[in-house]
């Protein structure tokens, strides 16, 4: 397994924003395209990982966790919510901070509630700046956070809890080189 998405990694233009390599790959980006053979790879890989026992909802974050939230919904017939950019002022919205390697914006939770089992999956984690700031969010609704993992591990950043991810990797300004994969 995985094969498509470690392959995938071979073409990667890296683009600079400010001091940081930023990779552009279908899965984090949706361009240049997005194969239906990645993205069952990778769909398939993250319904192995997870451990969706009693998960009652699937979260993830805008913009680049929305295709694979949508695929494991799919698979798994369990819904999903979008940790928004956007807010929407809806009773028990919590808004986050959110900062990761080249950028700083706001993210508003919905419809995560007390008694909730969540799944959290996102496309990757870098320096763990998104994920580190919507734990204790999740977790202030009163939520259960189930398993949590990540399509791309660049950095392995340590976000005070066990996380899983499908495939790491390094990268430079000459490319991304993958490290290892899982699953
Ligand atoms: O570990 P971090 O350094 O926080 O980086 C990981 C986050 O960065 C991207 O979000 P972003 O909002 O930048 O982009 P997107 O809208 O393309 O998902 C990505 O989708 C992750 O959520
Ligand atoms: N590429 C795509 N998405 C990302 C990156 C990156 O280098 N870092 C955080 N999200």
């Amino acid at each position: 397994m995985l094969e498509q998405l470690r392959k995938s990694f071979q073409s990667c233009p890296i683009v600079k924003r400010g001091e940081y390599n930023y990779f552009i790959h279908p899965i984090t980006d949706g361009v240049p395209l997005v194969e239906p053979a990645l993205l069952r790879d990778v769909a398939c890989s993250l319904f192995k990982a997870l451990d969706l026992a009693d998960v009652n909802k699937i979260v993830v974050t805008e913009a680049m966790g929305i295709h694979i939230g949508t695929v494991l919904s799919l698979m798994t017939d369990i819904p999903y919510t979008i940790v928004r950019k956007r807010e929407y002022k809806l009773p028990g919205e919590v808004t986050i901070g959110q900062t990761t390697g080249y950028s700083k914006g706001t993210l508003y939770l919905n419809s995560v509630f007390d008694g909730d089992r969540i799944a959290f999956i996102d496309d990757v984690i870098s320096t763990g700046g998104t994920i580190r700031a919507l734990l204790p969010a999740i977790e202030s609704t009163g939520a259960e956070i189930a398993d949590l993992c990540f399509v791309i591990n660049r950095g392995n950043p340590d976000i005070g809890r066990p996380y899983k991810s499908l495939v790491s990797i390094d990268v430079d300004s000459e490319g991304v080189h993958v490290l290892d994969s899982y699953f």
